[in-house]
């Protein structure tokens, strides 16, 4: 791919929860660090499934991450926090506000690489922002996919299994969660009645 060079860039990584964002972005990081370039790492603190200040995998895999708050002038940790590092990775961006498109622009003018992941449709197949807008606004995109547990073919949709969190209006876009609350669903699969 790309050498670093004078102009930074971004890459997107999404599709639907369990495709793989996330051991693609932590395949990307170590591939950064045997090339010996420093690479920060940032998550929102809304999603603790993992440890605070981890980024993980389904599947196991963890990197340790800085958190930032997700919203507001906050947002802007990711630039202020950096020391001069190349590469800079962004997790779970769903749960960003837009001004994270803003950042990751800042970013790439500044010289940097920029990694976000975050999958692009809520639970009701509807774009999940700012995802549409990064893959917008990105150098490189991969949409990746992962099986459908109910029928086994590719599954780009989120199927949440649980209702949203009652403290909230009903059916919250944000419910953080994994396998006791999402399923990963094809087309022909999801579904938006309860089961
Ligand atoms: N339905 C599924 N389809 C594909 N992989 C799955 C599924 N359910 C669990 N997994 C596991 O999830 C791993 C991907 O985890 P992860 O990178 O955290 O995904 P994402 O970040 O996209 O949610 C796969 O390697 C596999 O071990
Ligand atoms: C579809 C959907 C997802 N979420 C939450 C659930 C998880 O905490 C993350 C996605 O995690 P992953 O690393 O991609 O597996 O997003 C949500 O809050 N609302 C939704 O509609
Ligand atoms: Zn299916």
């Amino acid at each position: 791919m790309h050498a670093i060079t004078k102009s930074g860039w971004v890459e997107v990584i999404t599709g639907s929860m369990f495709s793989g964002k996330t051991e693609e972005l932590l395949r990307r990081l170590r591939r950064a660090e045997i090339a010996g370039q420093d690479v920060a790492v940032f998550k929102p603190a809304l999603d603790d499934r993992y440890g605070e200040t981890t980024v993980g995998s389904h599947a196991g895999s963890q990197w340790d991450a800085r958190v930032v708050p997700a919203e507001g002038e906050g947002i802007w940790t990711i630039v202020e926090d950096l020391n001069g590092q190349d590469v800079v990775a962004i997790d779970e961006a769903n749960f960003f506000s837009a001004d994270l498109v803003d950042v990751c622009e800042h970013l790439a003018a500044d010289g940097r690489r920029v990694l976000v992941s975050g999958t692009d449709q809520t639970f009701r197949g509807e774009p999940f922002e700012p995802l549409p807008q990064l893959m917008a606004t990105a150098e490189y995109v991969d949409k990746l996919q992962a099986i459908c547990t109910v029928c086994g073919e590719p599954a780009s949709r989120n199927q949440r299994l649980v209702d949203g969190d009652p403290a909230h209006a009903d059916d919250a876009t944000i419910v953080v969660g994994a396998e006791e609350s999402y399923e990963a669903r094809c087309r022909n699969c999801h579904t938006l009645r309860r089961d």
